[in-house]
């Protein structure tokens, strides 16, 4: 069953035309990267399926439901699509054990002992157990992606979007948050749609690459096929000029 579809989309930001006729089909379960050059829609194509952005034309059918459709509560897209940052966005006036815990209170109105079991439960699988109370003032910015990562599991979603989530963080970070995603995606039954320039991440990772480029989806291959050769020259290019950097 697919657990993201688009079919036809069209994306204004008032005149300029963002996303162009986007089709895309993403199982429930699976892996998929999403690369391209900076500026050609990625940022906008991933918020569009929690509703961050609108679409002017075309479905976009998230769980079964129907953006668009009026009946369609958000609010429930939102518990089962959960969302990271480049900047992780964190709630800088709480703890860490806090942050994973404030949404399932509120929105899920878990017991309390339970969220607390479930939230320590994250923060050892993020390898944070010993900063459950830091503020994040106190975290490095790998750090605070973890915790991020842990807040949007402690909703239990059905999927996981990822805006660059290491592009703002010193390369010596970034490993240990690609390990927490490697092992997210590991879970068979998590939909994860991940924009990233992590290219070996991508090749380890992913069941499949979309490439995007002037608002356009040029290519959406299997990872091997993608970087055995891509069909498309732009993709090309770009693999070449992200190689080699
Ligand atoms: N709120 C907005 N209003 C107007 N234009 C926007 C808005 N957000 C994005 N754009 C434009 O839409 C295009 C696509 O932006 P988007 O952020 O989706 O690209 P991207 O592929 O994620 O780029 P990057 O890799 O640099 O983050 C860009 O030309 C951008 O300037």
């Amino acid at each position: 069953m697919s657990m993201i579809e688009f079919k036809d989309v069209e994306k204004y930001y008032g005149d300029f035309h963002a996303l162009k006729n986007v089709n895309l089909e993403i199982d429930a379960g699976e892996t998929v990267v999403l690369i391209g050059p900076s500026g050609s829609g990625k940022s906008t194509l991933i918020r569009t399926v929690n509703g961050l952005e609108e679409i002017q034309q075309g479905q976009l059918l998230v769980d079964g439901f129907d953006l668009h459709d009026p009946k369609t509560d958000m609010n429930k897209i939102r518990k089962n699509v959960g969302m990271v940052f480049q900047h992780f966005n964190l709630y800088n006036n709480k703890s860490a054990i806090e942050n994973i815990m404030l949404a399932p209170r509120l929105v899920l109105k878990r017991d309390e002992a339970e969220n607390k079991k479930i939230a320590m439960e994250l923060l050892e699988k993020v390898g944070l157990a010993d900063k459950a109370t830091n503020m994040p003032s106190e975290l490095s910015g790998g750090q605070k992606q973890r915790i991020a990562i842990a807040r949007s599991l402690a909703m239990k979603p059905k999927a996981l979007l990822f805006d660059e989530p290491t592009s703002a963080l010193d390369p010596e970070m970034i490993g240990d948050v690609l390990d927490v995603m490697r092992d997210i995606a590991a879970d068979s039954s998590m939909t994860m749609l991940v924009v990233t320039h992590e290219m070996s991440f991508a090749k380890a990772v992913a069941d499949r690459v979309i490439f995007m480029a002037d608002g356009q989806i040029l290519e959406d291959s299997s990872t091997a096929s993608f970087f055995e050769k891509p069909s498309e020259p732009r993709a090309q290019k770009f693999l070449s000029q992200v190689a080699n950097h």
